[in-house]
């Protein structure tokens, strides 16, 4: 799955680059829309998140791209790989800026973990 988003000034942090906890957070988000679109009927919850390497600044009015890719599937659990790449408006080209492991499990209606069921 593939999204955007547009760097504004509220997610800057005081030194005029990209908080990076929205960055987190907007990993989180994309990533949970993906597990759920992947798996109707099921609840997940984020359960892990590695390799978190703030290696690039990005600036306001950057445009973010968000591809979630299904990397692993174990009985409750599932991982995607988060590739965040910036995308420069005049000419076109891409930079990966952040990458990502992200797990979800699979919750029952009281959070506890629950095999994953396809449908
Ligand atoms: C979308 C959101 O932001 S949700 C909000 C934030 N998340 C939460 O509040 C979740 C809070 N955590 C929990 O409730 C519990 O830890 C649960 C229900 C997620 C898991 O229960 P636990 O008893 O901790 O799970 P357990 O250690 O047995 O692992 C369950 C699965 O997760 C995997 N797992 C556990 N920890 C990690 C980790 N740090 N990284 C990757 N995978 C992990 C395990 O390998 C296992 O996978 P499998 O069943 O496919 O083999």
């Amino acid at each position: 799955m593939e999204t955007h988003k547009l760097v504004m000034p509220e997610h800057l942090n005081h030194f005029g680059f990209l908080f990076g906890g929205n960055l987190l957070k907007w990993i989180d988000e994309v990533s949970y829309i993906a597990v759920t679109l992947d798996y109707p009927g099921c609840n997940f919850v984020t359960v892990g998140m590695d390799n978190i390497k703030f290696k690039k600044s990005i600036r306001q009015g950057t445009i973010l791209c968000f591809e979630s890719k299904k990397n692993r599937i174990g009985t409750t659990s599932v991982e995607y790989i988060v590739d965040v790449t910036r995308e420069e408006i005049t000419t076109g080209s891409k930079e990966l800026v952040f990458t990502t492991r992200i797990t979800f499990v699979s919750v029952d209606e009281n959070g506890r973990k629950k095999a994953i069921s396809t449908r």
